[in-house]
């Protein structure tokens, strides 16, 4: 029972608590009123002896009249407070408008109350969790110097609670309003007869009994419920959902002006089986009173002491699990209907028949020994005290329902930290500065390869027979001839490129005889990898993707964790690059998803201008869409290369989200030392509607000889960010090596001064088969961090 209790209000209040350890709110309501009150109240302790302590009715403007008799106060062991200051307590919440704090406490009071009457210990594992969640909410809300006074609040509670339970004073006030749903027949109305002890509303076993919405109200161990008796929904098909609507409809429109603390949803134990096939009658209650109305519901399950039905294998299931099985489906088609798997709907198990068996007290016991009725009133109560609990200290609406919403608020680090990574869209033309420089840097190696005296090459048999050292050094000499290869084509290749760049429209013209050029060859796109599955549709049969020009690349995409492959893909990838007019070059990258829920795009258009002599400006727009809302980001970069050895990159970005706007801007400067060497260093600003963090970094690295052929690099850099008057530091080392001549390890790690670091260790070899990754971990210093929650926690209770 505990356990289903655990869902959703647990949840919430992690929700809540972890949201306000980090930004501790001050109570909302009254807080000037309640400083000032409780300054009087400490001077009145003292005095408070001296005053007569005559046990006088006091006259209230609230519905609890308080009576304060400390002639009657029972001797327990739990009397922390003596009688002057219960009189203080009754004094303090008559005759002034109440606090927020106040008024929790007098919640707790009759909660208290309430479940003496019940005969509930405060032990009992339920009220426990209910009592934990209204401190916590309580601490969230309160400001510092209530603290102490929240503390204290649920044993002086208890204690003003039992002793008005002796005296009798005053008259208990608590009233919840219940509404009940579910199909015909299930036993709405005979839940409700039983509750009462008596029969205030008609039942049929025959046919629809209840046939319009009527309130029965009446008094249950004091506790006045008003239960909101409906017509049941007839069972799921076309013309009776439009039935359906219309009961629901009308359920809506009576419960407008004055709505239900809880709802029971009602179901029968024994006709939940695997085929349970409402799921259309729960998904339209959802659409209907709206997801939020999960949240208050309890599911109620009649004629729980019905024969269990057999399993599949023709044995009984034991009760238990039949309803832990039972629970779980339940559970299932909620969130299906809400499209949200985090809520946990508590059950509880009814039996109406006159027969079902009953301890010595005359209650009703279900086979598992639960005496159901006190349970269902307990549950009723749990739940209409912390409704209430919330309302008062306004965490109502703190929660949304619903698909995953990545509606969040970007964070301003993680924009600006982002930006500062951001390369420039200096790819667009395919010439990297660094790399034309550290290629033109060594004027002698100019032609170095065409120097190099033929070889021989071998067949792969007369490999086979060299002696082993030899075999060693011939692969060796291939290798440095490969090298000094790609490097000569990939000098030709820049050479090519920046002639193009200088050279004159007219010579472009001349140079490009259509003649030459024969019509690209179609080249076969790479196959997705399709995850096995019972789609219809097999790989083999499927269109393949053939690419006919390197303009425009359009490609299916598919999400292996997507709902439904029908079509065989969810999405479209969209990749063009071109050269728009003489060095202004433009690309587009988009990515569209779509299935039977979310609709996704996300895409990056880039132009670039490369002046031959001087510096680059690039403009890009990156749209994403996350949820309902879009993020757009434009961005602009403006690249330097005056000095040599020298590049210096000025960026601006403006994101926009959720109509909040973010404004970035960074500098950098790259210098280069020698061939293999370089420092970048850079700083940069985001800000955002009334926040602004501030960050930049520095880093080495440090290249192989063979760079940018082959990509041998150590690199260390150093970040800074300062945001809301923090400062993280941290540090990271990336490191790219060949170990052999088939083997590669690629090392990277990071760690920052909030303790929680990362490293990555990656080695491939081309010979091993395909142990490609090797080892992979990660150790997080989640210790820290808890270490960090604790403290604050602490801080908030002291
Ligand atoms: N054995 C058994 N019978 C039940 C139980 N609950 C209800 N019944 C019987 O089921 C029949 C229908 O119960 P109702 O209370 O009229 O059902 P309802 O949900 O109110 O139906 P509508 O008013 O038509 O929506 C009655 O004959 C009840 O006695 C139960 O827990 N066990
Ligand atoms: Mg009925």
């Amino acid at each position: 029972m505990s356990r289903r209790m655990k869902g959703v209000r647990d949840w919430i209040f992690s929700q809540i608590l972890s949201k306000s350890l980090v930004l501790p709110t001050p109570l909302s309501g009254g807080n000037s009123f309640y400083e000032e009150h409780r300054d009087e109240n400490f001077n009145e302790q003292g005095l408070a002896h001296s005053a007569s302590p005559a046990a006088s009715p006091v006259p209230s403007d609230t519905s609890d009249s308080s009576y304060c008799s400390p002639s009657n106060q029972p001797s327990s062991a739990l009397q922390q407070i003596s009688g002057t200051e219960n009189c203080q307590y009754q004094r303090k919440t008559n005759g002034r408008q109440k606090d927020t704090l106040a008024k929790v406490e007098d919640l707790q009071v009759k909660f208290f109350r309430l479940l003496q009457r019940l005969g509930q210990s405060p032990e009992n594992l339920l009220v426990a969790k209910v009592l934990y969640r209204m401190h916590l909410a309580t601490l969230i809300r309160a400001k510092e110097s209530d603290l102490k006074r929240v503390n204290l609040g649920s044993s002086r509670a208890r204690v003003i609670a039992s002793q008005q339970e002796a005296t009798g004073m005053p008259q208990l006030d608590f009233c919840c309003r219940v509404l009940v749903l579910g199909k015909t027949g299930v036993g709405k109305s005979a839940t409700i007869n039983s509750i009462f002890d008596q029969t205030k509303t008609i039942t049929d076993a025959f046919q629809p009994a209840t046939n319009c919405i009527r309130e029965v109200v009446g008094t249950v161990k004091g506790l006045n419920i008003t239960f909101i008796d409906t017509p049941g929904f007839l069972p799921c098909s076309t013309s009776n959902m439009k039935r359906n609507k219309k009961i629901m409809l009308s359920v809506k429109r009576f419960i407008r002006k004055s709505p239900p603390d809880i709802v029971l949803y009602f179901e029968r134990l024994d006709l939940i089986n695997s085929g349970y096939c409402d799921f259309p009658l729960l998904k339209l209650v959802t659409e209907v009173f709206g997801a939020s109305i999960w949240f208050n519901t309890i599911v109620v399950m009649t004629h729980s002491s019905s024969s269990i039905p057999e399993g599949p294998d023709g044995y009984t299931i034991n009760y238990e699990s039949y309803i832990s099985q039972c629970t779980n489906i339940m559970q299932q088609h909620i969130h299906q209907a809400v499209l949200d798997s985090r809520l946990e709907n508590p059950v509880l198990l009814v039996e109406n028949h006159p027969r079902c068996p009953k301890n010595i007290m005359g209650e009703k016991v279900l086979p598992n020994g639960q005496v159901w009725r006190s349970q269902l009133l307990l549950f009723c109560i749990c739940t209409k005290v912390l409704g209430d609990v919330n309302s008062l200290l306004k965490f109502q609406n703190s929660v949304e329902l619903g698909p995953a919403n990545s509606a969040r608020i970007p964070s301003l680090p993680h924009l600006l930290s982002s930006l500062l990574r951001q390369c420039p869209v200096s790819n667009l033309s395919g010439i990297d500065d660094e790399i034309e420089e550290i290629l033109f840097s060594d004027k002698e190696e100019e032609d170095e390869y065409d120097q190099l005296p033929s070889i021989r090459i071998l067949t792969k048999s007369q490999f086979e027979k060299l002696p082993k050292q030899l075999k060693k050094d011939y692969l060796d000499e291939m290798d440095y001839r490969e090298t000094l290869y790609l490097k000569k084509q990939l000098k030709e290749d820049y050479r090519r490129r920046r002639e193009k760049l200088l050279s004159t429209d007219q010579e472009i013209l001349k140079n490009d005889n259509p003649d030459d050029q024969a019509p690209p060859e179609p080249v076969l796109l790479p196959d997705m990898a399709i995850p096995p599955s019972f789609d219809s549709d097999c790989p083999i049969h499927r269109y393949r993707c053939l690419a006919f020009n390197d303009q425009w690349v359009v490609r299916p995409v598919l999400d292996p964790q997507g709902w439904d492959h029908d079509v065989s893909f969810d999405g479209v990838n969209l990749e063009t690059a071109a050269e728009v007019k003489k060095n202004v070059y433009a690309s587009v990258v988009g990515q569209m998803n779509k299935n039977k829920q979310d609709f996704s795009i996300q895409s990056e258009c880039a132009a670039a201008y490369f002046d031959p002599w001087g510096p680059t400006y690039s403009l890009g727009v990156d749209f994403q869409s996350t949820g309902k809302d879009m993020v757009c980001t434009v961005h602009s970069n403006t690249r330097l290369k005056n000095i040599k050895h020298n590049i210096t990159d000025c960026g601006v970005s403006l994101t926009s989200f959720a109509q909040k706007y973010y404004v970035g801007a960074k500098l950098e400067d790259t210098v280069l030392v020698g061939k293999r060497l370089k420092f970048v260093l850079n700083a940069g600003r985001m800000e955002g509607p009334g926040q602004a963090a501030y960050g930049g970094s520095f880093g080495a690295s440090l290249r192989g000889e063979d760079y940018p052929v082959k990509n041998d690099n150590l690199s260390l850099t150093m970040t800074v960010l300062s945001f809301n008057k923090e400062m993280v530091l941290s540090g990271s080392l990336q490191s790219e090596l060949r170990l052999g001549r088939s083997l590669k390890a690629s090392v990277s790690a990071n760690l920052n001064s909030r303790k929680m670091g990362q490293i990555c260790i990656k080695t491939s070899s081309s010979e091993h088969l395909q142990i490609a990754l090797v080892a992979v971990f990660s150790v997080f210093k989640a210790l820290s961090r808890r270490k960090a929650t604790k403290n604050m926690v602490k801080e908030v209770v002291d």
